[in-house]
């Protein structure tokens, strides 16, 4: 069974990840949150591989997450910055409306500095994020477009992605400069997580 220090975190907010963790489970029949498959591995194959980006962000205010889907990682992220000393924003772009009423479930249940927009994300005004995040959403051509929209200058861009993602990164040189570290991933040796800054269309 997992325990607090598999994520070194505290005891409430493993608390907390265990009660979203429950919430997903009950909603999942419902609204197909995550697959039938995954139900068993909801903690390694979503709540820690979520929890990855959170060690690997910069400080940051405002953090943005794009197609959150049943929240992650925008639920899990917003769940690990709580924290009464700083002013920290979580803000999840989610088009799906049941998957939005889900999120705000979530933020109300467990008492998150954080809020929904249910829209597209090609049609909400800039966020000026400092960090954005999305995870299973696109393409990451596609994501770099959505970053340079909703990151401000400065910002920083955080994708995992699977085993295919220098395939992805190449392509998406054609179309983008950027600078890139790969992080091998926590729940996967062939997967990493895509740290991206200085996002420019070529
Ligand atoms: C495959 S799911 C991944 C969800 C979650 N990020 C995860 O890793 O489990 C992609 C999510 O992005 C949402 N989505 C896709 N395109 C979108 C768009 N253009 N604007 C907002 N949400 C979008 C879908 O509704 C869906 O919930």
């Amino acid at each position: 069974m997992m325990q607090s220090d598999d994520l070194n975190v505290s005891r409430e907010t493993f608390a907390k990840l265990e009660a979203f963790s429950d919430l997903v489970l009950k909603w999942t029949p419902k609204i197909n949150l995550i697959s039938k498959q995954s139900m068993q591995d909801l903690w390694s194959r979503h709540i820690v591989d979520s929890a990855q980006l959170y060690d690997l962000a910069p400080p940051f205010k405002r953090w943005v997450d794009l197609g959150s889907g049943g929240g992650f990682p925008g639920i899990v992220v917003s769940i690990l910055g709580q924290d009464d000393r700083i002013k920290r924003e979580f803000i999840l772009v989610e088009s799906d409306q049941r998957k939005c009423a889900f999120l705000r479930t979530a933020i109300r249940e467990l008492n998150l500095q954080a809020r929904v927009i249910s829209d597209r994300i090609e049609d909400v005004p800039p966020l000026a994020a400092d960090i954005v995040s999305a995870r299973a959403l696109a393409d990451l051509s596609v994501l770099l477009g959505f970053a340079e929209r909703h990151l401000k200058p400065g910002g920083t861009a955080l994708f995992p992605k699977g085993a295919k993602w220098s395939t992805e990164d190449e392509a998406a040189r054609t179309e983008w400069s950027y600078h890139c570290d790969a992080i091998t991933s926590k729940t996967s040796p062939d997967a990493a997580v895509l740290k991206i800054k200085d996002i420019k269309r070529v």
